[in-house]
């Protein structure tokens, strides 16, 4: 017989019913405390929790939380790394919250954090990006920053197929690239580590139709599509075809592309122009094409133009835009034309460099939530973004925000939105007030300094109903 390590609090099971979260009103959530200042963020955020819920509805609710393990806890327990009961208990009861968990660098065990997204197939890892007037930022407008990256969660080189140089298994990948897939172009053959990036159409579509379903339910202007489809055509080039076509056929009435708005602007200031007149103003460099690639945009603007109904007479300019940005310029202009972007959908290593990229600019890691989500299973795991922190562990320092706000997104998602909305007021009251974690004070003048503790108790002092 197997031994659980966890003890079940008395509570119920959070379920999913015709698509739908049914949430008791003492679930039981399961949660992983993390390593590093893992242990700090989680005794100050579970407070505050804790707090909100009582504060928003007294006795009738209250989470049960329970402790299960992974990282360096597990495997001080005996219980190797990322414990089968672990992910067991997060497949059960659907809802679950965890503190970072280390992953070495260069070798030994794969991350823990991406195993558990891929093994409870979180697809979705939504991180959403915005400003606490007053959080000491490095740009000089933080508050245009109001963004939602999805993040794809399963696929890409995070999958972790790669192979060590001067492994027999590199050598056999590369003797088979050279051999069946005739590729000359390997720089150093003899020495060469090699990584594979899937990226596929299942994987691209679910992921950019949960991010339009979110963009349109929160009346969000745009969804952009960062890829890097100039070099890695197949992969990052297709999940931009993909992204497209998901909004095209799936949500044509509710969105427009960035290229349909050109066409019906050009046809709406002149009626009269006909569609190689409008190609020619879409495509600059229409009257240098072949004939087959003038036909196919002209056939572009006449799709567009059959749109009139539902698009014309300016009612694209309501419709959610859909358009896309090559990530090395988008990685600029979300710092320098930030209200240019809304929801953002992109492929897994574009996210995990965007949502730390951003987060900067809105006072950094310490205050940058996160999700991660399957849609169709209800399962969801919330998380921050920042990892581990080592160099703070047990110092009571670091900023509990993150943790605390990825809180706020899961009590968001189970629908407890009156303790979610206390915690964020009161956050915003405790920033207001000056009173604040080592990474904001050192950027404030005349803040207060708190302890990673005292800033969860100061937010806990701040609610009021
Ligand atoms: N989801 C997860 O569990 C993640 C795990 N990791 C793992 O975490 C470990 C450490 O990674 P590392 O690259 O150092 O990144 P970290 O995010 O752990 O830390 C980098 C820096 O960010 C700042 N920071 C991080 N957390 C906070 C916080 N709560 N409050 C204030 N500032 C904070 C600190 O900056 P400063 O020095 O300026 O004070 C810190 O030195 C690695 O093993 C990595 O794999 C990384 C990312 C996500
Ligand atoms: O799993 C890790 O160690 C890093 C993951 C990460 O950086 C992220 O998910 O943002
Ligand atoms: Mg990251």
């Amino acid at each position: 017989m197997t031994t659980i390590h966890s003890i079940v609090p008395a509570g119920d099971k959070i379920v999913l019913k015709d698509g739908t979260l049914q949430v008791p009103n003492q679930p039981i959530i399961p949660f992983i405390e993390g390593d590093g200042t893992g242990p700090d963020i989680w005794r100050a955020a579970v407070r505050v929790f804790d707090a909100a819920v009582e504060a928003a509805y007294g006795s009738q609710r209250k989470i049960s939380w329970m402790e299960v393990y992974a990282g360096e806890k597990a495997f001080n327990m005996g219980l190797g790394w990322l414990p089968e009961e672990t992910v067991s208990a997060f497949s059960e009861y659907l809802v679950g919250i965890k503190g970072p968990l280390t992953t070495p660098i260069g070798g030994g065990i794969r991350s823990l954090n991406v195993a558990l997204r891929q093994l409870l197939d979180l697809y979705v890892c939504l991180r959403p990006v915005r400003y606490f007037s007053g959080v000491p930022s490095p740009v000089k407008r933080p508050q245009d920053v109001n963004m939602a990256i999805f993040r794809e969660n399963t696929e890409d080189i995070y999958a972790g197929i790669e192979w060590q140089a001067d492994s027999d298994a590199a050598q056999k990948v590369i003797r088979f690239l050279q051999q069946e897939m005739g590729i000359e172009k390997l720089r150093f053959p003899d020495s060469c580590g090699i990584g594979i990036k899937p990226i596929s159409r299942e994987g691209s579509t679910r992921l950019v139709r949960a991010a339009i379903r979110y963009a349109l339910k929160q009346g969000r202007k745009s969804l952009t599509l960062v890829h890097k489809g100039n070099i890695m055509k197949y992969t990052e080039g297709a999940f931009k075809t993909w992204g497209y076509e998901v909004a095209t056929s799936e949500f044509r009435n509710d969105c427009v592309t960035a290229r349909e708005t050109w066409i019906l602007d050009n046809y709406e200031q002149d009626s009269s122009l006909g569609h190689a007149d409008i190609a020619r103003l879409i495509d600059p460099g229409y009257d240098m094409m072949t004939a087959d690639q003038q036909s196919e945009i002209c056939g572009e603007v006449e799709q567009t133009l059959a749109l009139l109904p539902s698009h014309g007479n300016g009612q694209w300019r309501n419709k959610l835009l859909i358009k896309d940005a090559i990530a090395d310029i988008a990685l600029q202009q979300v710092m320098t034309r930030a209200k240019e972007f809304d929801v953002i959908a992109t492929m897994n290593l574009n996210g995990d460099y965007l949502s730390d990229a951003l987060a900067a600019q809105v006072g950094g890691i310490g205050i940058a939530p996160g999700a991660n989500i399957n849609y169709d299973t209800g399962h969801a795991i919330f998380e921050a973004t920042h990892g581990t922190a080592p160099k703070y562990a047990n110092l009571d320092k670091v900023n509990p925000g993150s943790v605390i706000l990825s809180g706020v997104l899961m009590l968001e998602h189970l629908g407890w939105q009156e303790a979610a909305d206390l915690i964020i007021n009161a956050m915003e009251r405790t920033i207001d007030q000056k009173k604040v974690t080592y990474d904001f004070e050192r950027l404030m003048d005349g803040a207060t300094l708190l302890k990673c503790s005292e800033f969860a108790t100061a937010i806990i002092g701040n609610m009021t109903t």
